[in-house]
């Protein structure tokens, strides 16, 4: 394990009963790199997110964040240690409003969190502070996610088909608050499906299929892959 590594995640299996969705994963992140989790559905990518993040417990391997084994460790433990995640579907309170929201995430706050007014800015929502979570449209609740996670000031952000929905305006804007973000030396892995949006967020990919590692490098050189072609890709251009 490199020290420049903020997460490392080795040889780590997950089965559902009979069904084995993870299959000796293994990877990094360094500080302030983007990886992209890109692959077909149903290829594992959110059962990866969820194990990294406490929400699953792996069957084998072992998965270390700044140095530590953090096997057995709950999503609330890992957010004070620094590491949080949007959701494909954003699960906001829906009956607070926007600044509860970030209120009650900040509970878990590193110190070196954002505030709520500078969360609120950088993620365009601060005219809606007062507004109810659950009156925001998709985007927003998205964006509201993605600030619930910031306000715990974390050093890993894990996010999940943030993208999804997005127009290309919001894709563009979203694109740049991220970059933004891992300029900080917030490192982060992306899980989507757009591969423009991949293509220009990401230092690095990994592709996955039922549950394995078929490739790892720049997108563009995953678009040159065989087998990421004919799995995922389709020959079609992403
Ligand atoms: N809690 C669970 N119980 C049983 N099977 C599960 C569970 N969670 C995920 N799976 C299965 O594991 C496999 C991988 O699912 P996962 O959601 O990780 O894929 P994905 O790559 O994120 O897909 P998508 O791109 O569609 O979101 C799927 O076959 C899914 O049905």
């Amino acid at each position: 394990m490199s020290p420049e590594d903020v997460l490392n995640v080795a040889d780590v299996t997950k089965t559902f009963g009979s069904f084995t969705a993870l299959q000796g994963m293994s990877f990094h992140v360094k500080k302030g790199e983007i990886l992209g989790l890109v692959g077909p559905n149903g290829s594992g990518k959110t059962t990866c997110m969820n194990v990294i993040s406490g929400s699953y417990r792996a069957d084998r391997g072992s998965i270390h964040f700044m140095g530590k084994d953090i096997h057995r460790t709950s999503a609330s433990r890992l957010a004070h240690m620094g590491m949080n995640r949007t959701f494909q579907i954003p699960r906001p309170f829906k009956g607070l409003t926007v600044r509860e929201n970030l209120q009650i995430a900040a509970t878990f706050v590193r110190r070196d969190a954002m505030g709520l007014e500078e969360i609120a800015a950088f993620i365009g929502l601060e005219d809606h502070l007062n507004k109810e979570s659950g009156t925001l449209n998709s985007t927003q609740q998205k964006l509201l996610d993605l600030g619930r996670a910031l306000a715990t000031g974390p050093a890993l952000l894990l996010v999940d088909e943030l993208g999804a929905g997005m127009n290309p305006h919001e894709l563009d804007v979203t694109i740049e608050r991220l970059k933004r973000l891992a300029s900080r030396g917030i490192s982060m892995i992306v899980v989507e499906h757009l591969m423009s949006f991949v293509r220009q967020l990401t230092d690095r990919v990994i592709v996955m299929n039922a549950g394995k590692e078929i490739f790892e490098g720049t997108l563009d050189e995953a678009v040159k892959n065989e087998e990421v072609v004919r799995v995922y890709l389709g020959g079609g251009t992403p």
